[in-house]
């Protein structure tokens, strides 16, 4: 008799379901939080922002390294290590309403629909990167915001290995987490200011129906705690 466990033999076509974790108090992984036809609809959106007024580049650090994810914002851009009003090139779109919502749903899948965080949350600012399969972003911790308001990451493409770790220093300890497509990762709380990073992308890990050639995205969705601009 067959195993039924391992269909036609082949262990390796049988996957167990990733369970929603919490990797930190505060750190929450819930695989597969959005559904293909909402990763579909992000990587359409996701296009159109990096084609934009702020495209896609490799920010310069002020120490003269480029990154080698390259970025844009909607909101307020970012330029290392604050949010402005103006990017290099124009203004950044602004942050559509609908994101800000899901930004805010996924607050409360992490942290409760009637938490405190879930009720507050309206991110202002999102941070798009892609990554090819070489790019990958050091060990650091997302403190260029004046509110203390939960990240909420988002993955689209091929999977990566996330690395999260400690508020202390960017060294060990740290845990590694695949994150894939339809992830979703949000980090607050006491691990607000855990640092984390990117050491590796798994390439040609999507699936195809997504529509992308190759690489990962991330949206990291944030409230700047800036006075909203004046238009
Ligand atoms: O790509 C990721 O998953 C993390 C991105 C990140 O940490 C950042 O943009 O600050
Ligand atoms: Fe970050």
């Amino acid at each position: 008799m067959t195993d039924p466990s391992t269909p036609f033999g082949v262990p390796e076509l049988f996957e167990l379901p990733r369970e929603r974790a919490e990797i930190a108090p505060g750190a929450v992984h819930v695989p597969g939080w959005l559904d293909l036809a909402q990763q579909r609809e992000l990587v359409l959106r996701c296009r159109e922002w990096a084609t934009g007024p702020v495209p896609l580049r490799h920010v310069v650090l002020p120490g003269g390294g480029r990154m080698s994810v390259r970025s844009t914002t909607l909101g307020w851009d970012w330029a290392p290590y604050r949010y402005l009003r103006t990017g290099e090139h124009k203004r950044a779109p602004d942050m559509p309403g609908w994101l800000a919502e899901l930004g805010r749903r996924a607050v409360a899948e992490a942290c409760g629909e009637d938490s405190a965080e879930a009720r507050d949350y309206l991110p202002d600012t999102a941070l798009l990167n892609f990554y090819d399969a070489s790019a990958r972003m050091g060990m650091h911790q997302d403190r260029d915001e004046f509110s203390a308001a939960p990240i909420v990451s988002l993955s689209l493409g091929d999977a990566c290995v996330f690395r999260f770790g400690n508020t202390q220093t960017r060294a060990a300890p740290y845990q590694d987490v695949e994150l894939r497509s339809g992830d979703l990762f949000v980090f607050g709380g006491p691990s607000r200011y855990a640092f984390h990073g990117v050491p590796r992308i798994l390439p040609g890990t999507a699936a195809p129906e997504l529509g992308m050639k190759g690489g990962r995205l991330n949206l990291t969705l944030r409230m700047t705690g800036r006075a909203a601009p004046g238009r």
